[in-house]
């Protein structure tokens, strides 16, 4: 027992007295005895509130970000969920109910997810990030995003459906984005009969190596998260759950993080909390953030600088966060609508926003979910990247006239609003709801001038007026 308790010497502000607290790590929310005298009480409510808010985070085991891809109501949401209850029963996460994931109103009256959710368990040998993302068409903004934070994905197929629109959408921006490394999981095994179940693997095999992975070896794992989840039929529920969690932990490998270099966050979200201040939250592409460090937000035109406060991993105080690692990031004197979801925050001075780029861009075909006609210079397109997306309009160097579909491309990239890009940056080009391309920025070039802003804006107003015109 003696090995499981740490004490720490705290100032107590409601006592104005120092005092001396034990740990005891066994039990849950850090509930505490307390040798001290009189004052014991009162220390003992004040370290209740304490504790039960926050606890510290102990790196114990490597972190890996996860999460679950694929078409609407496969099973993403349900699989999420049911992962965190068979490890629950481990004692390796908190059990989360389909409603604490998909929690907007919106979500549960729609039955469907919409914004990605975050939850954290660990296995014996790893700590998980994992972000559930929504299927549905309509929300590929906001996989791009959470698969963006991904280091390898599980992508859930329905055994009654087979590989469908988004199965195929969703694993060819994953492997765009840079998610190399896949798992599948063959849900709704409850549901449709063995011959079915082995012709949906021999399709998702096929297509996994038609999009460029190797197909023929990524683990594909048969079972029902439904089952899993309401603790019926073992064998395709809670052992399918950790088969499949077996291959997570074997398959997708940790990946080498940059940690010496100067600490960047992406922006995914930011909160206000009364009495605190603003946390933004996200993944720390690189680098290592602590609690007193000066940071700046770069992106739609502004620089904010400002200073870290607190740094948490799911709502559990962080000593230090490190690159890879889903964190939030209290900030000083920041107010919540200064900062938004795209911006950078950085060590200041290290990045800068631009507004013209070259990048080598490779055209989706039709078949692969693409356009079905080449484009030309001037075509207006919107650009992903990390977690902002902007309005941008391509010229094509070279003299060259138009693009193809299937093509490989130098292209011009003119933004709308200058955001952080840099060399070696990963992107995807969207014209409206299809994927049109995707591509690494290869050299950044000097920023318009007020001229060709001018024109650039001109040029989005006539778009918009045309497609207007072409609604009615
Ligand atoms: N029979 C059966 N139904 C399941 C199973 N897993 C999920 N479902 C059901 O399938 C429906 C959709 O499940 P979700 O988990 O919301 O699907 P999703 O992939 O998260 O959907 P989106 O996030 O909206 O794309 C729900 O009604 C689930 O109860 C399963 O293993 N067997
Ligand atoms: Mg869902």
């Amino acid at each position: 027992m003696a090995s499981l308790m740490t004490s720490r010497v705290i100032f107590n502000p409601v006592l104005r007295k120092t005092v001396k607290l034990i740990f005891s790590k066994e039990l849950r929310n850090y509930q505490c005895c307390i040798r001290a005298n009189k004052y014991a009480l009162p220390v003992i409510n004040y370290v209740r509130l304490y504790a039960s808010e926050k606890k510290v985070y102990s790196r114990e085991k490597p972190h890996c970000n996860v999460g679950t891809i694929g078409h609407v109501d496969h099973g993403k949401t349900t699989l999420t969920a049911a992962i965190t209850k068979v490890l629950a029963d481990k004692r390796l996460a908190e059990a989360k109910g389909y409603t604490d994931i998909d929690n907007a109103p919106e979500e549960k009256a729609r039955g469907i997810t919409i914004n990605v959710a975050h939850v954290e368990y660990a296995t014996d040998s790893r700590h998980y990030g994992h972000t559930d993302c929504p299927g549905h068409a309509d929300y590929i903004k906001n996989m791009i995003t959470g698969t963006a934070q991904m280091d390898g994905a599980i992508l859930v197929v329905a055994a009654t459906d087979g590989a469908m629109p988004q199965t195929r959408e969703h694993l060819l921006l994953a492997k765009q984005i840079g998610v190399n490394h896949i798992v599948v999981f063959i849900n709704k095994v409850d549901a449709a009969d063995k011959e079915m179940v082995e012709l949906v693997e021999m399709e998702i095999r096929e297509l996994l190596s038609e999009m460029g992975y190797d197909g023929d070896n990524i683990p594909v794992i048969q079972g029902s998260a439904l089952c899993a989840l309401e603790g019926k039929n073992p064998e395709i529920g809670a052992q399918a759950i950790l088969k499949l969690l077996d291959e997570v932990d074997k398959h997708i490998p940790t990946p080498v993080r940059e940690l010496d270099k100067p600490f960047l966050l992406p922006v995914e979200n930011t909160y206000s909390i009364q009495g605190r201040g603003t946390v933004v939250t996200g993944r720390l592409e690189r680098g290592i953030l602590k609690k007193g460090m000066e940071c700046e937000f770069v992106g739609y035109n502004k620089v904010l600088k400002t200073t870290v406060t607190g740094v948490e991993m799911f709502h559990q105080i962080l000593e230090e966060a490190q690159a890879g690692d889903q964190v939030g990031a209290l900030v000083r004197g920041v107010k919540r609508d200064d900062v938004k979801r795209g911006m950078v925050m950085c060590k200041p001075g290290t990045v800068k926003a631009c507004d013209q780029v070259e990048a080598q861009v490779y055209i989706l075909t039709k078949e692969e979910g693409g356009r079905s006609r080449p484009f030309t210079s001037f075509i207006q397109l919107q650009m992903f990247s990390r977690t902002w997306d902007c309005a941008s309009q391509v010229t094509i160097p070279d003299n060259k006239e138009m693009v193809m579909p299937g093509e490989d491309t130098k292209l011009v990239l003119r933004l709308m609003r200058p955001m952080v890009l840099e060399k070696g940056q990963r992107f995807t080009l969207r014209d409206g709801s299809l994927t049109l391309g995707t591509g690494v920025i290869t050299n950044i070039l000097p920023a318009l001038t007020d001229k060709e802003r001018q024109s650039l804006t001109e040029g989005k107003k006539a778009r918009e007026q045309r497609l207007k015109a072409e609604q009615q």
